[in-house]
């Protein structure tokens, strides 16, 4: 096979992910090179919400790979659309880094030890959600920018703390930043957070075959239950959710733990809900967890969230005995 030309965003943490996936199939004795591409969500200071979401990042790569400009492309697999593209393969999935939210903090505070009324900085309505609804009087504002621009507003004091990818800080060498590593029975990352997507043309064999060797089975299995979960909800709902698969030892071996978060963006509303299944068939504990959400009112969430919108009576349904806890 020819060198092979490895798709990559301009920015650090997009660069430093292409990079490891380059020295990847370096080790494994392919010829890779790196091809620069802007995308919109680059080139844009609007907030992601507005210009329709982290889609916009995976797009222009996209594009590239539909072109025949590139052969490989890197994504964080959370900004991965869940509408999948015909013409493409997720070839590898690899090991994913750890999965979890962080707080950065002005000196060194915890989400505990805030005191009421900090200023918090979050895009993502994900993150907006669940800090809200922890009921500590914080004060989240929208924000954008890239992992260093989000920690600077920290530094600078112009914000308490931002929220931020354990993955990207880690992949970044500045984990030392963190102040606190959140546990998700408080903030339930993105599906897919901490993962990388390893894409290329379906028709392309040799490329695939290649590329397929960097996969790591536990990662592609949680991040599919995670995904499923996502569009079976996306698909009743536009609420903001977070989800979370784990491999556990069951009594007849592997087996999926799936919890998941959907909410109102204010944090008014809020439910959790998790379901344990077999190992091999994550797509249905994905799809059977939404179900669950949409039955006990994630259907009647929206994202609007504007200020007099009157809020959709909680479904107040008890824990159910079996699956769910
Ligand atoms: N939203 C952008 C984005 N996409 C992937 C990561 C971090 C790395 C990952 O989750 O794999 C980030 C930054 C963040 O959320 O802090």
């Amino acid at each position: 096979m020819t060198t092979l030309r490895l798709g990559t965003r301009r920015s650090a943490l997009a660069t430093t992910q292409s990079r490891w996936v380059a020295d990847r199939l370096t080790d494994l004795g392919h010829e890779v090179e790196l091809v620069e591409i802007t995308t919109e969500g680059d080139r844009s200071g609007a907030l992601l919400t507005t210009i329709g979401g982290t889609g916009v990042f995976v797009s222009a790569i996209r594009e590239a790979l539909h072109d025949g400009r590139i052969d490989v492309a890197v994504h964080s697999l959370k900004d991965l659309p869940t509408a999948p593209d015909p013409e493409l393969v997720l070839a590898a999935v690899p090991l994913r880094e750890d999965s979890r939210d962080v707080l950065v903090a002005r000196d060194g505070l915890t989400l505990g030890e805030l005191p009421v009324g900090s200023v918090v900085g979050t895009g993502s309505p994900r993150r907006a959600s669940q800090l809200a609804a922890l009921g500590l009087g914080l004060d989240i504002r929208p924000i954008r920018g890239n992992v260093d621009t989000r920690i600077r507003f920290v530094t600078s004091g112009e914000l308490d703390a931002v929220v931020l990818a354990q993955a990207g800080l880690a992949r970044l060498g500045r984990l030392a930043e963190a102040t606190e590593v959140i546990d998700p029975i408080q903030v339930l990352p993105a599906p897919g957070q901490g993962a990388l997507a390893v894409e290329c043309r379906a028709d392309r064999a040799d490329v695939v075959a290649a590329v397929s060797a960097l996969d790591d089975a536990d990662t592609r299995t949680c991040v599919i239950a995670e995904r499923s979960l996502l569009s079976t909800l996306e698909a009743g709902c536009t609420a903001p959710v977070g989800a979370l698969a784990e491999v556990v030892e069951g009594d007849d071996g592997l087996e999926l733990s799936l919890r998941a978060f959907a909410g109102s963006e204010d944090g008014s509303l809020e439910l959790r809900r998790s379901l344990v299944g077999s190992y091999t068939e994550p797509e249905s504990l994905g799809a059977r967890l939404a179900q669950i959400l949409l039955e006990d009112g994630a259907a009647d969430l929206t994202t609007t969230t504007a200020i007099g919108a009157v809020a959709p009576t909680p479904d107040r349904a008890p824990h159910r005995s079996e699956h769910v806890s």
